[in-house]
């Protein structure tokens, strides 16, 4: 069932991206049966990104397979406003734009993503600022989801960012109660890095999918999401 609006607490949004695309609705059917909360569909262009991946009636397909897993949508996509009504078609319960794609009125292209139903998602790669633009987004509360890239984005299977925490840190810092999601190279491994700077949706590809390990490996997680929000509650 799609879920209101996220406690602290961080949840997993699997990368569908590494996942075997010969067997996707099996594979995400598996990942979400392990525990995964959301799913993450990587939608790329081939202009924002120099990439191809998942379309759009990939995404119906996944839908009427999964009719109520809530799907992530990341729109690595030139232009993000044509984009809206194919995806609200297809399935998408939250489209996350990116803020340097080719955007004339970031405020009318949120209002179209709600009123064809989805949440209103923001994107940045890993070295772009959080600027007074997005600070007034966020103020406005029109911003569901802020990602914060910890790759740059296009390809799966890359190293963690570790230089984009800072700004990820002041902005849960600047607004406690906003969804802040990671995304690239995020493993069991390090992911208490970006829950510590603040992270509440941990987005994991190559790190779950193609594992052999996956279900401890989701285990894990989930775990050291617990134990960290336990030490965060008793220090604060
Ligand atoms: O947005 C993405 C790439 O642009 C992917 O979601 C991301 O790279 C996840 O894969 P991995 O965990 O293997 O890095």
């Amino acid at each position: 069932m799609i879920s209101s609006k996220l406690a602290r607490r961080a949840i997993i949004s699997p990368s569908l991206l590494a996942s075997d695309f010969a067997k996707l609705a099996e594979d995400a059917s598996n990942i979400i049966s392990l525990g995964a909360d959301w799913l993450h569909v990587d939608v790329m262009d081939g202009h924002f990104v120099p990439n191809i991946a998942i379309g759009f009636p990939i995404i119906k397909s996944l839908r009427k397979a999964l009719p109520d897993v809530f799907l992530d949508c990341h729109m690595m996509v030139q232009d993000p406003e044509k984009w809206v009504e194919p995806l609200k078609e297809a399935g998408g319960s939250m489209f996350v734009f990116h803020y340097e794609a080719d955007i004339e009125d970031y405020e009318a292209l949120i209002a179209k993503i709600r009123d064809n139903g989805m949440r209103a998602g923001i994107a940045v790669k890993p070295y772009t600022e959080i600027d007074e633009t997005i600070y007034d987004l966020i103020k406005k509360d029109l911003v569901d989801m802020f990602l914060v890239m910890t790759v740059e984005p296009g390809f799966g299977g890359q190293s963690f960012i570790e230089d984009a925490m800072p700004k990820l840190k002041k902005l849960r810092e600047d607004f406690p109660h906003l969804d802040i999601q990671v995304d690239g190279g995020v493993k069991r491994s390090n992911m208490d890095i970006s829950i510590k700077a603040g992270a509440n949706v941990l987005v994991s590809g190559t790190g779950l999918f193609g594992q052999d390990d996956a279900e401890q490996i989701m285990k894990e997680m989930k775990a050291g999401i617990d134990e960290v929000t336990a030490s965060e509650e008793e220090s604060s």
